[in-house]
């Protein structure tokens, strides 16, 4: 992450919670209260680090009403989508819906649905484009897993995906897009990639935008690290040029540890 000289950021951070299959509806609108009121107390300034969250569908009205009725400046997203807009497909979710609950974004290929539920590259794909068809702003969730990883083939992997999920998206909607480098041998393993490990594939990721799409492109576009982040590692790794954020599963469940995350510039070290 880069500063510039009046102290602002180049791309503002963007801090996520994926609450995964945690929190049920009561249990998330009480969840978001304290982060709200915790943040609130640490005055927080959401123009300079935004801050989202990822509840399970079932909260997401409840989630809505809240940030509706306390006028909170987080924001939150649904964790998938339908690549079908409306119709006969039992169990999905449109993004027309994520739309009219007011989710500003949705991931989109967490390592979870890639393996547990088998989704391809193709279909991401086809997700990539409900988001952008109802004003959602995907979440693009790539990464590879360990034996990839051993074999040295990482950065190629992860490449690969990201070229083949946002195929056929113009310059401008590419240049809204998020991307988050999630390993999935350091996702809720405790095992983190290091703060170069992560450095060196967003590089990687933002030089390829710029191949794919243009410069400009590759200097919009926030890249997250996720995979074991806490309050203890987040500063170090958003120190790295490239990354500009960071997506948090188990430790954005806890208030206290999310909300320190979340002002990560606090515990920068300076060199
Ligand atoms: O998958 C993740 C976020 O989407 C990372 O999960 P953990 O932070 O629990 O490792």
């Amino acid at each position: 992450m880069t500063s510039s000289t009046n102290g602002t950021f180049d791309r503002r951070p963007l801090i996520a919670g994926n609450w995964k299959m945690n929190l049920d509806h009561v249990q998330g609108i009480t969840l978001l209260q304290k982060l709200a009121w915790t943040l609130d107390d640490a005055k927080h300034d959401y123009s300079r680090v935004e801050v989202a969250v990822f509840p399970p569908f079932t909260d997401l009205r409840g989630v809505q009403t809240l940030v509706k009725g306390d006028d909170l400046e987080i924001v939150y997203g649904g964790q998938d989508l339908s690549p079908f807009d409306s119709g006969a497909y039992t169990g999905d979710i449109s993004g027309q819906f994520l739309e009219k609950l007011g989710c500003a974004y949705v991931l989109v290929g967490h390592s979870e649905r890639r393996t547990i539920h088998g989704e391809s590259d193709e279909l991401l794909n086809r997700k990539v484009q409900a988001a952008y068809r109802h004003n959602v702003v995907p979440v693009l969730c790539v990464g590879e897993g360990l034996e990839i990883r051993q074999a040295g083939n990482h950065v190629e992997h992860t490449l690969g995906q990201l070229r083949e999920d946002v195929a056929g998206l113009s310059t401008e909607q590419a240049g809204n897009l998020v991307v988050a480098y999630e390993p999935v041998w350091a996702i809720g393993t405790g095992e983190v990639a290091g703060p170069g490990d992560a450095q060196e594939m967003c590089a990687a990721i933002r030089a390829e935008l710029a191949v794919i799409f243009d410069e400009s492109v590759a200097a919009r576009v926030r890249l997250l690290y996720g995979g074991s982040v806490k309050a203890s590692n987040a500063a170090a790794i958003l120190k790295e040029r490239d990354v500009d954020g960071v997506l948090v599963g188990g430790a954005s469940l806890d208030v206290d540890e999310f909300a320190n995350i979340v002002r990560f510039e606090h515990h920068l070290v300076t060199d």
